[in-house]
């Protein structure tokens, strides 16, 4: 959308929930065929949806949570020293929002050269073990969703090239709550902790903690309100992978408001593709009855758009970018 400054009313909404806890469900299996017909159906007609996946223990998150409230109380002098090579990877800051960016937060060495950013001495070898122990187990399930959906598309035999040429960016977010003269609207630009947007990278996996806020423009352009339950998070498309599938499963717009009088914490896990790779359509995609939506792109010339004026006014970076 172009604009949030006249916000239209939200109404509560359940997005499908989808269980990946189980333990036994492995590629092959027909747990793993119904799951997969779940996720294919959820995307298509949402481009997101809630996973319960109890990998990810109510100590962790806890420990996540607890990480988060000691990094964002650093003096924001400190904060500015998480920068990266990548543009938009580190410290992030405006109005109500803040961000911290771990690159390869897959890897623990990378994030020790977070910790060490903030703390050149010393480093915090409990926040580096934190937040790559939790990374390691969005993995799992990043990896999980993105076979389901190359099986479902008849693209699987591309998926150990596609997981190879990917990278992880976990961010971590903290929404401060308004002041308190915003009392008399419901609804205002004062609440808005980030604007309606769709993700540039391939999938993001999301997760709050306590403080709701999350919104998803549904198809016909109504706002949803997420509330995802204490052991779950959002999977969300993002327009690399709207791209890689010939714009067959679409990337959701979605923002943050932040309506109660609390702190709003959040993490996500974008996997994105790495810096020279060419985000292409595989030909079995492509046919008379699917002709191609997309020119081939690399994805940081893809992000360097959005953040030029032309980008972030457009409604849709994506076809603005490169439909053809
Ligand atoms: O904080 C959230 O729940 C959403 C964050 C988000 O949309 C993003 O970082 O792209
Ligand atoms: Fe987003």
């Amino acid at each position: 959308m172009d604009s949030d400054s006249v916000l239209p009313l939200s109404v509560s909404f359940q997005l499908p929930v989808i269980d990946f806890s189980d333990r036994t469900l492995k590629p092959g299996t027909s747990k793993w065929v119904k799951v997969k017909d779940d996720v294919r159906k959820a995307l298509e007609d949402y481009g997101c949806f809630e996973a319960s996946f109890d990998r990810v223990s109510m100590e962790l998150k806890k420990s996540v949570f607890e990480a988060m409230e000691d990094l964002f109380e650093l003096p924001v002098e400190t904060k500015k020293r998480n920068v990266s090579s990548k543009p938009f990877h580190g410290y992030l800051s405006h109005n109500l929002y803040q961000s911290l960016g771990i690159d390869d937060a897959n890897v623990l060495e990378k994030v020790n050269d977070f910790t060490h950013q903030l703390w050149p001495d010393h480093g915090s070898k409990s926040i580096s073990e934190t937040m790559h122990g939790f990374t390691e187990k969005l993995v799992e399930l990043d990896v999980m969703v993105r076979r389901m959906i190359m099986e479902s598309f008849g693209i699987e035999k591309y998926i150990d090239e596609h997981l190879n040429t990917t990278s992880y960016l976990l961010r971590m977010m903290k929404y401060t709550a308004p002041p308190d003269d915003d009392d008399d609207d419901d609804v205002e630009e004062t609440k808005l902790g980030l604007r309606s947007h769709t993700d540039k990278n391939i999938i993001t996996i999301l997760h709050q903690y306590q403080v709701d806020g999350l919104e998803i423009m549904t198809k016909d352009e109504k706002w949803i309100k997420v509330k995802p339950s204490q052991d779950s998070c959002i999977v969300m498309v993002g327009d690399s992978l709207c791209a890689l599938l010939n714009g067959r499963i679409s990337s959701p717009y979605h923002r943050v408001l932040v309506m109660e009088k609390k702190t709003r914490y959040s993490t996500a896990l974008f996997s994105i593709p790495k810096s020279g790779v060419i985000i292409d359509s595989p030909k079995e995609l492509l046919d008379e009855e699917h002709p191609r939506v997309f020119r081939p792109f690399e994805y940081n010339d893809f992000v360097h758009f959005f953040h030029t004026e032309a980008g972030r006014r457009t409604q849709s970076p994506l076809h603005a970018f490169c439909a053809l």
